[in-house]
């Protein structure tokens, strides 16, 4: 993973602030954070309620632009980029992962998958394909067909999964990614999600109050007064 060859980091940040204007003056969750994520990592955040963790997910989704502060995906800095080469950005090499998973219920587990597929432009065929290897590889070889409502709530995430990676993204952003799981799938889901950042060397940013799940990631940084700190990956409280 650090090898001489590829020792650009897929995420970094630095000094990312953000400062929301609010009725009682300009309240500030990020404080200067700075954040290197290599391939193949996954790295956990946590931090309570409010503490800024979705606002940092969407810094380095360049879903919003912090307020100061740098962002570089794959070493590019995303700065100067204009929205239409940020969205550009977004979809070629970032992929997300929410607590519920806003699959389509009226198409099945392949053709959810498929979807941002043929819209980046990629064949039928090689959709199809695709999607069929990245279920396979979650655990859902038998469950192409099913809609969402067919397959249970952790089956159901993992499809989300496979299509957060449809478009072989190399950074992967997750908000409670198992938040509305039980500590089986949950655990379950985490594991397919972590042996496919290994697979793949996808970069992984996963936000989470799951501290059993936290302490199996490579890193865990607990967000706190707008800072990042690093914790001892088996720690259990923030
Ligand atoms: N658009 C906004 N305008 C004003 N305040 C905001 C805005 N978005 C977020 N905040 C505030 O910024 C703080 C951080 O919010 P954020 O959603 O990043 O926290 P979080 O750690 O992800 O919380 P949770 O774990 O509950 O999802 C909160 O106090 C929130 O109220």
């Amino acid at each position: 993973m650090n090898s001489p060859l590829n020792t650009t980091p897929t995420l970094r940040l630095r000094g990312i602030t953000r400062t929301y204007p609010t009725a009682s003056g300009g309240l500030t969750v990020l404080k200067g954070v700075d954040l290197d994520i290599m391939p193949g990592e996954v790295v956990g955040l946590i931090g309570p309620s409010g503490s800024g963790k979705s606002s940092l997910l969407h810094a380095a989704g360049l879903l919003e632009r912090p307020t100061s502060g740098q962002v570089m995906i794959d070493g590019e800095d995303v700065g100067g980029l204009d929205e239409r080469a940020r969205t550009r950005l977004r979809l070629s090499r970032i992929g997300f992962v929410y607590q519920f998973h806003h699959l389509l219920p009226e198409f099945d587990a392949r053709d959810n998958v498929a979807l941002p597929m043929r819209i980046a432009g990629h064949s039928e065929a090689e959709a199809r394909r695709r999607a069929e290897a990245l279920l396979t590889s979650l655990g859902l070889g038998e469950r192409f067909t099913h809609q969402p409502a067919q397959l249970s709530g952790g089956e159901q995430q993992r499809v989300a999964i496979a299509r957060s990676l449809a478009n072989s993204p190399r950074l992967l952003l997750a908000d409670e990614p198992t938040g509305n799981l039980d500590p089986t799938n949950s655990h379950a889901v985490f594991e397919s999600l972590r042996e496919l950042a290994k697979t793949t060397g996808v970069a992984a940013l996963i936000a989470t109050h799951n501290m059993e799940l936290a302490g199996h990631m490579d890193r865990v940084f607990a967000l706190k007064d707008g800072h990042l700190e690093e914790r001892a990956a088996e720690a259990q409280a923030y």
